[in-house]
């Protein structure tokens, strides 16, 4: 590419993949189109950049396509992945068929040449022949088989590439049920060493990690099934035929005995099938485990539970192996059957010959013989090893039917403004939470304010509004555009900045006004790479209350009409929350602009031209105020911030009812301790002493003057 020098050719010939444009020789032949990339891979560790692109009919998008659309046809995955391989498994079957038929030359060629040098005298062809097709046949044996593996190899590379993505769009737009519940008791069943339940209905992280890995592994391995079931075919047919014409009916023997040994691998393989179901409960089990201790790896190393977590994952794990150990010694025992039946078979049929017929073992039948049933045998290896994968590949295209088809696609509200009517929710289909009969419509550009005890469902609401709970019934609009900032900011490993604008494009001024408002400059100028500051996995590198001013920061900056804020003050101390609420809401910031803002903030409570207070999923009551109206007045609200402690936290309002907020003057009135000045009152007091005589004492104690 250097030496052409030219860079218009040069841009055309970088974006073309070197399989694209090697030749057909290179292509089919030698592969040299890689030869290259191997001499560099002998000389240095491989890079990225060394290994060719990706050919235009391998882009991953491609395929997502494929196969969403093949899914759209209806029916279970190993229909879909058919369909969409449709092209690459004929392409298979033809290059299997060739192997299986060149297989057979180099044997064919060896009889005769054996015959040739039994009766020379009695040759019509020339043995120069038969010598050739000796070479002739494995070359072109050689190249069927290497096309076979390379066209597999690709089948390998598309099946990856659209089930991981096909699992990773489906988990992204569906609502997936963490049954983590139910986990805890089959995990218990797992340790006892008890098969778990057969209900698999975990949609987890965990699940979906071993989903992307293990099972579209399992079922990748499974494609030389097409070889197996073509060649395999082939193969014994040939064999059967070349055999009976050598031997006559003793090969019909050798036929039988390996017809009634071939269900053997077959039963075996049911139980392997079985064992391996488990093997990946075990697995997913462990893995569940381990990313939940993950999650709370800081949480366990504060507390030094480092050791009893590492017990447990061992515990499960070792479960997992003990299953891995029977399910591998059952295939040790599949390939050695694998290998002992055309064994077996040849010495039947060997020793028919020999017992019950008069037709003498000649050599060329019998090294013929031996080499057909070397062919047949490989093909029995084939079979044994592609039952194994093929028992562990229906398990996993069983796996992944059950994922696909509990994943429930998320359904969003229709395009409208934020608006509730008759609206009931579950978060989750088994939920005994519902939010009831919610009836309300949002004013758009306005301040809307959702407030209520904890628990009372707040954030689930948030959640209905966008969709992401199941409508059970009544009906909910939403607008398209809309930025969410959850009550635990959620943020990626990059840099403050490139989470603040989140792939929108960078605007000086308005970044620089969003950042102060949110209170981010002084967080940012102390850090020493500024905003270009790596965040962290999950933004571990900032302050609870730095990520969460960083999330609403993001939403702040979005050209996004309406946003849905959960309690984005939760994690701010007081000084913070006045300065960013002045910042960002009393400011010309969200002017015009939606807000949904779950809080118990008095002074959002004040500003809030609706207020909804909500009790235990319903809607309590809603207030509303028009233009330069207060729902609560500003000494209410103050009342509130009077009750701001010291301790950081923002004024809590229990409940946002105003009714329910007393002025001074309705309160009971607590006798005040201290004076107008603000000091104490000292406490009236006398010294002296008690009279000694009884008497003297008696007229003290009646006396109630004193
Ligand atoms: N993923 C979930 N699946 C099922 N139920 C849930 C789920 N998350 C929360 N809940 C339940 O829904 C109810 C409302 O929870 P929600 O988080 O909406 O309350 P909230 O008012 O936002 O609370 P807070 O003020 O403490 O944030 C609670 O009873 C909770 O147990």
């Amino acid at each position: 590419l250097q030496l052409d020098g030219e860079v218009g050719v040069l841009s055309v010939k970088e974006k073309a993949s070197p399989e694209e444009t090697c030749s057909w020789f290179s292509y089919y032949c030698s592969y040299g189109w890689t030869t290259y990339m191997i001499i560099r891979g002998c000389r240095r560790d491989l890079r990225m950049e060394d290994l060719p692109r990706i050919p235009s009919y391998d882009a991953p998008v491609k395929w997502l396509y494929g196969i969403t659309a093949a899914r759209l046809k209806g029916g279970k995955t190993f229909l879909t992945l058919c369909r969409l391989l449709k092209k690459d498994i004929k392409v298979l079957i033809f290059w299997s068929a060739s192997t299986a038929v060149t297989e057979y030359v180099a044997p064919s060629a060896m009889l005769r040449l054996l015959s040739y040098l039994e009766k020379p005298q009695e040759a019509v062809i020339h043995p120069a022949l038969w010598i050739s097709l000796l070479f002739i046949g494995p070359m072109c044996r050689s190249v069927c088989y290497q096309q076979y593996i390379f066209n597999a190899t690709r089948v390998l590379v598309r099946l990856n590439i659209s089930l991981v993505q096909e699992i990773y769009q489906t988990a992204l737009r569906s609502h997936l049920y963490d049954t983590s519940v139910d986990s805890g008791a089959d995990e218990r069943q797992i340790m006892q060493g008890k098969p778990s339940s057969k209900k698999t209905p975990k949609s987890g992280q965990s699940n979906i990690t071993s989903l992307m890995s293990y099972d579209v592994d399992a079922i990748y391995n499974s494609r030389d099934i097409f070889y197996v079931a073509t060649a395999g075919t082939i193969s014994v047919t040939i064999a059967m035929s070349l055999l009976y014409r050598m031997l006559g009916w003793p090969s019909l023997i050798g036929v039988f005995t390996l017809f009634l040994l071939t269900p053997l691998p077959a039963v075996l393989s049911n139980r392997v099938s079985r064992i391996q179901r488990e093997v990946m409960r075990a697995t997913d089990a462990r893995l569940s485990k381990i990313s939940e201790y993950l999650g709370s790896i800081r949480t366990l190393k504060y507390f030094g539970w480092e050791p009893a977590m590492a017990e447990k994952i061992n515990e499960l794990r070792s479960v997992e192996q003990r299953r891995l150990w029977k399910r591998n010694i059952l295939v040790a025992v599949i390939a050695v059957s694998g290998d002992f039946l055309p064994m077996i078979s040849l010495l039947a049929m060997f020793s028919t010959v020999v017992l019950f017929t008069d037709t003498p073992l000649r050599a060329p039948v019998a090294f013929t013989s031996l080499s057909i049933m070397e062919t047949l045998r490989l093909q029995f290896v084939w079979l044994s090893n592609i039952i194994r994968n093929a028992s562990q590949g229906l398990e996993s295209l069983r796996r992944l039917d059950h994922f696909f088809e509990s994943a429930v696609p998320i359904k969003h509200h229709p395009a409208g403004p934020p608006e509730f009517k008759n609206a009931t929710f579950r978060r989750t289909p088994v939920a005994t939470f519902k939010l009831q009969d919610l009836s309300v419509r949002f004013l758009e550009g306005r301040l809307n304010v959702i407030t209520g005890p904890t628990g009372c469902g707040k954030t689930s609401l948030l959640l209905s509004l966008l969709g992401e709970t199941i409508l059970e019934s009544g009906e909910a609009t939403c607008p398209r555009d809309v930025a969410y900032v959850p009550q635990a900011a959620w943020l990626q490993n990059d840099t403050i900045r490139n989470n603040i604008l989140f792939f929108g494009p960078y605007d000086e001024e308005r970044y620089t006004s969003v950042i102060q408002a949110c209170g981010l400059m002084p967080d940012i100028e102390q850090l020493p790479d500024g905003d270009k500051t790596m965040v962290g996995e999950k933004g571990q590198s900032l302050s609870g209350g730095q990520k969460q001013r960083v999330s609403l920061a993001r939403a702040v900056y979005s050209r996004a009409r309406t946003l849905v804020l959960d309690d984005v003050f939760s994690a701010l101390d007081t000084h913070t929350t006045s300065a960013v609420y002045e910042g960002c809401f009393r400011s010309d910031m969200l002017q015009g602009r939606t807000i949904i803002l779950v809080t118990h903030l008095p002074s959002a409570l004040q500003d809030a031209r609706l207020i909804v207070n909500l009790d235990r999923g319903v809607i309590s009551s809603i207030q509303t105020a028009e233009e330069g109206d207060l729902i609560l007045e500003s000494s209410q609200c103050s009342a509130d911030t009077a009750v701001e402690d010291d301790s950081g936290s923002p004024p809590l309002l229990e409940s946002a009812e105003p009714v329910t907020i007393q002025s001074n003057s309705e309160m009971p009135q607590i006798e005040d301790p201290n004076d107008a000045s603000g000091r104490l009152v000292e406490e009236t007091s006398a010294k002296g002493r008690i009279p000694r005589t009884l008497g003297e004492y008696n007229m003290l104690f009646w006396n109630p003057g004193i």
